[in-house]
């Protein structure tokens, strides 16, 4: 197992509350995220996953805690600040522009960055998945929806994230696909990416992650190492059926 322990913070959530108008859907989530860390949040349906991916990403708002990336405060920052500071998210269920090209969806992805930076850029995503460079002129509707999942990771790396935010990339993938996709999810951690990745499908998950963090109705229960958390009986009974 890598040595983080030097690393330094990227994402520190403390003691963070949000809500729907009466609903409390996050009640004080502590979460760390170290540089070159792949760090899983894996919880059921209806746990507060994607609320708390919004909250970090800032559509969501908080009632009570706090969220630093780096060492500034991000707490109230606007989306688009955070976007631009190095925060950026791959949405459930993908959200290409299915009527553009593959490669149009990238040039989307690149609005924060200097235009002589594109081709660049171009060339390192479709390294990194050269599919996408084999379709890149198909519009993006044509694509399967593990392609399509390649591709929404392949947009927002186009931005340089300082920190990428996964929202259940296995969602409606076959398991083969599902393991692809997170063979990929590894190989951009191992390129040096920094992940918050979230997932119904905690095997998976867990298996990768350098650390883990089980949530359970707006609160963290468990969090450890992936791989120690797996072999957890609570973990086991409650997301592995076992
Ligand atoms: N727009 C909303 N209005 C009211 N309550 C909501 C809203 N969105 C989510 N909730 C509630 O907040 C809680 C957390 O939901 P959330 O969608 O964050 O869970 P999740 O773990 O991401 O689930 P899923 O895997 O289904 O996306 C749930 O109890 C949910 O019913």
């Amino acid at each position: 197992m890598r040595d983080f322990s030097s690393a330094p913070p990227v994402l520190q959530i403390r003691a963070l509350h949000s809500h729907y108008g009466p609903i409390q859907a996050l009640h004080g989530i502590d979460i760390d995220v170290r540089q070159g860390q792949l760090v899983a949040l894996v919880g059921a349906n209806g746990a507060g996953k994607t609320t708390l991916l919004r909250a970090i990403s800032g559509v969501q708002p908080v009632s009570g805690g706090a969220i630093a990336f780096g060492d500034v405060d991000i707490t109230r920052a606007s989306p688009d600040q955070r976007v631009r500071a190095g925060i950026c998210q791959v949405p459930e269920g993908r959200q290409v522009f299915g009527p553009m090209s593959v490669e149009d969806n990238l040039r989307l992805g690149a609005y924060t960055r200097p235009k002589t930076e594109l081709a660049g850029d171009l060339e390192r995503v479709y390294a990194l998945f050269p599919v996408l460079e084999e379709k890149r002129l198909l519009v993006a509707g044509m694509l399967s929806g593990g392609q399509q999942q390649m591709l929404a990771m392949a947009r927002a790396l186009m931005g340089h994230p300082k920190l990428l935010l996964l929202d259940e990339p296995s969602m409606g993938l076959a398991p083969l696909l599902i393991r692809d996709i997170f063979r990929i999810v590894e190989g951009l951690r191992d390129e040096g990416i920094t992940i918050f990745l979230v997932e119904q499908n905690a095997h998976a998950a867990l298996a990768i992650a350098d650390v883990g963090y089980v949530i359970e109705t707006g609160a963290i229960v468990l969090s450890g190492p992936g791989p120690e958390l797996l072999g957890n009986e609570q973990v086991q009974s409650a997301y592995l059926g076992m």
